[in-house]
């Protein structure tokens, strides 16, 4: 089955809770409840039976897990519940709870630890404040934990935790995931994350339609070469060399060519015979800069890998008069920092934490708001690198990249990422999902290359990258609007 843009779609807790009302004026909303118990049974029976304790919060969460329960009861399985508080009455919740006939508990910690499985349906979507006291204690006791939703505590706007909440081997959740089961420290909490399908009206894709994605092929696609493409077709980049730290420049380079740039030039008015010893496919110009801008061909422009500050003012401000598509990285970062409005006219920044702090302070727990609120005062597109990299446009869409290995953190593999990113604009990517597409990229090749990788090996390892991407997305639905 081919994958698109609205089977990667996240809906933040107040979405989905605008998914279920919107589901309730179309169907019975008790169906939803009774199909999401459901599937968290079925996962709970492929863990194969063991002693049970359902931990029952007083909301929908709550409601799940008495369904759950009373479907496992049915199949012999040993499986006590606890519940925190009624649920209100005549909720669906309250619903579910009057299907289970068994005894029902108060929250215990010796029983949590006594139990072979706990699962988890205290707080999902409604989390309002932070976990504590007695849920906490008995949550923290479980030896082994299946989350309904969301393990309780992570909060599924911004994967942040709140108090506490479990690390659990098994998550189910329902309909689509949320952007807190892919931030972190959400995503260290889930374990396995099954999102199941509970039935869920197709309308509601349309009529609640969340500009939050996770970043994967079928979000974005690969332009296909033909046999019309040449070098100037596929896209030229040019890249501001510095005279001092040229290894960053080169690398920046390096990834554009990985990703498929039919030119390459590297702009070196100081050092040019430093870079002209690197790679012979790549053109050393020495030319000052404002000549070669006269090269209307020369669109996309990487400025910032391995500048210093005078450089950077030497190149940033002319590049972004002259109407070029800039990716600022690094320096161009840095040079700006505490007034990110000299950054204005860029296509796409590439900050990391630290260069993001600098820039526009925070971010804060709410990473995913920091980056759209960056792009929005911007004007453009804000990647907010780490090991969940956020893309966001100043439109408000946003994407959250999964599958950058540990190992990805490296010197200079934020340089390659810069050159990727130029190389998909150049190819006439739009500036979102040119930086989704190399974000993307960049983690797949860093997964090639293995643990122990150098930035240097990301270049090779780019083709393959792209080659997975392709071949992933084959088909997929049409483009994000
Ligand atoms: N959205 C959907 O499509 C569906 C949702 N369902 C379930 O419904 C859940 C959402 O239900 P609710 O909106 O009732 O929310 P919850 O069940 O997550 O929370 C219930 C209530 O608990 C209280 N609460 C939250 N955090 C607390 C804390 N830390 N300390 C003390 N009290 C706290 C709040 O008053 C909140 O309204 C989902 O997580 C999911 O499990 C499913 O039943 C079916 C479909
Ligand atoms: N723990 C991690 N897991 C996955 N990717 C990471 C991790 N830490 C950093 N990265 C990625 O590595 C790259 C580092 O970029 P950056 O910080 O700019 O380094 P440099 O300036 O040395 O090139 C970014 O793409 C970032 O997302
Ligand atoms: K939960």
């Amino acid at each position: 089955m081919s994958t698109g843009p609205d089977d990667l779609v996240l809906y933040a807790p107040e979405e989905m809770a605008a998914a279920d009302r919107l589901a309730a004026t179309l169907m019975p909303s008790f169906t939803l409840m009774r199909n999401a118990g459901r599937a968290v049974a079925r996962a709970a029976l492929q863990l194969g039976p063991q002693r049970t304790l359902v931990l029952c919060g007083p909301g929908g969460n709550g409601g799940d897990g008495y369904v759950a329960a009373t479907l496992l009861a049915q199949q012999g399985w040993p499986v006590e519940v606890a519940a925190l508080a009624e649920p209100r009455p005549g909720s669906d919740a309250a619903q579910a709870r009057a299907g289970w006939h068994g005894p029902i508990r108060g929250f215990d910690p010796e029983r949590a630890a006594a139990a072979d499985l706990v699962i988890d349906a205290v707080y999902g979507a409604g989390l309002s404040r932070p976990v504590e006291g007695l849920v906490a204690e008995t949550l923290s006791r479980a030896r082994r934990v299946l989350a309904v939703d969301v393990p309780s505590g992570i909060d599924g706007a911004t994967g942040a935790v709140r108090g506490m909440a479990p690390v659990a081997e098994l998550t189910v959740t329902f309909f689509r995931a949320k952007p807190g089961h892919w931030l972190l420290p959400g995503r260290e909490h889930l374990g396995r994350l099954v999102v199941a399908d509970i039935g869920m009206p197709e309308q509601v894709l349309r009529d609640v339609a969340p500009r939050c994605w996770e970043n994967r092929p079928g979000l974005w696609h690969l332009r296909v070469l033909t046999v019309h493409d040449h070098k100037y077709s596929r896209g030229v980049v040019s890249i501001c060399g510095g005279g001092n730290m040229t290894g960053a420049a080169r690398l920046a380079a390096g990834g554009a060519r990985g990703a498929g740039a039919g030119l390459v030039r590297l702009a070196a008015e100081h050092g040019a015979d430093l870079y002209r010893t690197g790679a012979p496919g790549l053109i050393v110009d020495e030319a000052p800069l404002e000549e070669l801008l006269a090269d209307e061909r020369r669109k996309v422009w990487v400025c910032g890998p391995g500048l210093a500050g005078d450089e950077v003012e030497a190149s940033l401000p002319a590049l972004l008069r002259g109407g070029r598509q800039v990716i600022a990285d690094a320096g161009a970062l840095t040079g700006s920092a505490g007034d990110p409005g000299r950054l204005r006219g860029a296509a796409v920044l590439t900050p990391h934490a630290g260069e993001f702090a600098r820039l526009f302070g925070g971010p804060g727990d709410d990473r995913l708001g920091a980056a759209r609120c960056a792009a929005a005062e911007v004007g453009a597109v804000v990647l907010l690198k780490g090991s969940d990299s956020i893309i966001a446009a100043p439109d408000g869409r946003a994407a959250i990249n999964a599958n950058a290995p540990p190992w990805l953190g490296t010197a200079g593999a934020g340089d390659v990422l810069s050159g990727v990113i130029a190389a998909l604009l150049a190819g006439g990517m739009a500036p979102f999902e040119a930086t989704c597409a190399g974000v993307w990229l960049h983690g797949e090749a860093a997964n090639i290359a293995g643990e122990g990788l150098l930035a240097e090996d990301l270049l090779r390892c780019l083709p393959l990258a792209a080659r997975r991407a392709r071949g992933s997305a084959l088909a997929s639905a049409g483009a994000v609007s």
